[in-house]
């Protein structure tokens, strides 16, 4: 257990948005610092997807098992596939002062707000509506009916961008990297965070003193 609590960062928007390509970008120039949520998911595997690396690739019945045994902190449905971030490894990482990332879509982020207020909400937004269709189109994971149905959602999930701590667009990958490390920065100075640091050292000064 460390001195100071990991701060728990919700990179949310929508699919196509970037988020993976921004989290991988952070990841990359502080790798020891940040531990991500591998999410579970009913999606089937994309080429080039690793079991337990990208996703834990589970059934339908798996999923709901999971769901039956309270074993994630949040799920939702998205364009007829479970997507769900399980909790063990949350609290564990954020207790031992590691920040952990959870790229994951608006009403999952919703109900991690609700549960865990504490954490650090970004939503990702693209420069405009067709630049997005065109990422996912070019990405090419999807078929053309699949990215019809995620464009859907992408208006909707726009809509509810009001209700996060902050929005990055992301128009150049390099940009929205150095905002959101601002943001992760700025999160890590609040007052409360730093009050927080200073009670675990002297408490820790005193328990030494006192072993
Ligand atoms: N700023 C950018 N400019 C142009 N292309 C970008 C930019 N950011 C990401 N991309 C491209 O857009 C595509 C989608 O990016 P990415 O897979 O990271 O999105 P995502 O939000 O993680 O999607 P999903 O939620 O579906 O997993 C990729 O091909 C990526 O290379
Ligand atoms: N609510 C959750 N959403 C998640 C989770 N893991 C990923 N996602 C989001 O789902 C969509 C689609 O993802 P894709 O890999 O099929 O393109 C995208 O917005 C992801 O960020 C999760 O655990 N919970």
């Amino acid at each position: 257990m460390s001195d100071t609590k990991g701060l728990l960062i919700v990179l949310s928007g929508p699919s196509g948005v970037g988020k993976g390509t921004v989290r991988e970008a952070i990841f990359k120039e502080n790798p020891y610092h940040y531990v991500y949520s591998i999410s579970a998911t009913t999606r089937q595997m994309r080429e080039g997807e690793v079991d337990g690396v990208d996703y834990y690739f589970v059934s339908r019945e798996e999923f709901e098992g999971y769901i039956a045994d309270n074993t994630l902190l949040e799920y939702a449905e998205y364009v007829n596939n479970y997507y769900g971030t399980p909790l063990a490894m949350i609290q564990k990482t954020l207790d031992s002062g590691k920040d952990v990332f959870l790229e994951i879509e608006v009403q999952g982020a919703m109900k991690v707000r609700e549960k865990m207020p504490e954490g650090v909400f970004i939503f990702l937004a693209p420069p405009s509506l067709s630049e997005l269709e065109k990422r996912i189109t070019n990405r090419g994971t999807d078929s053309e009916s699949v990215i019809i149905e995620r464009m859907q959602k992408a208006r909707e999930e726009i809509d509810m961008m009001q209700h996060y701590d902050y929005v990055v667009i992301n128009e150049d990958v390099n940009r929205a990297v150095d905002q959101v490390n601002m943001i992760i920065q700025t999160e890590h100075l609040k007052v409360d965070r730093v009050v927080d640091k200073i009670k675990g050292q002297i408490h820790q000064y005193f328990q030494e003193e006192i072993d």
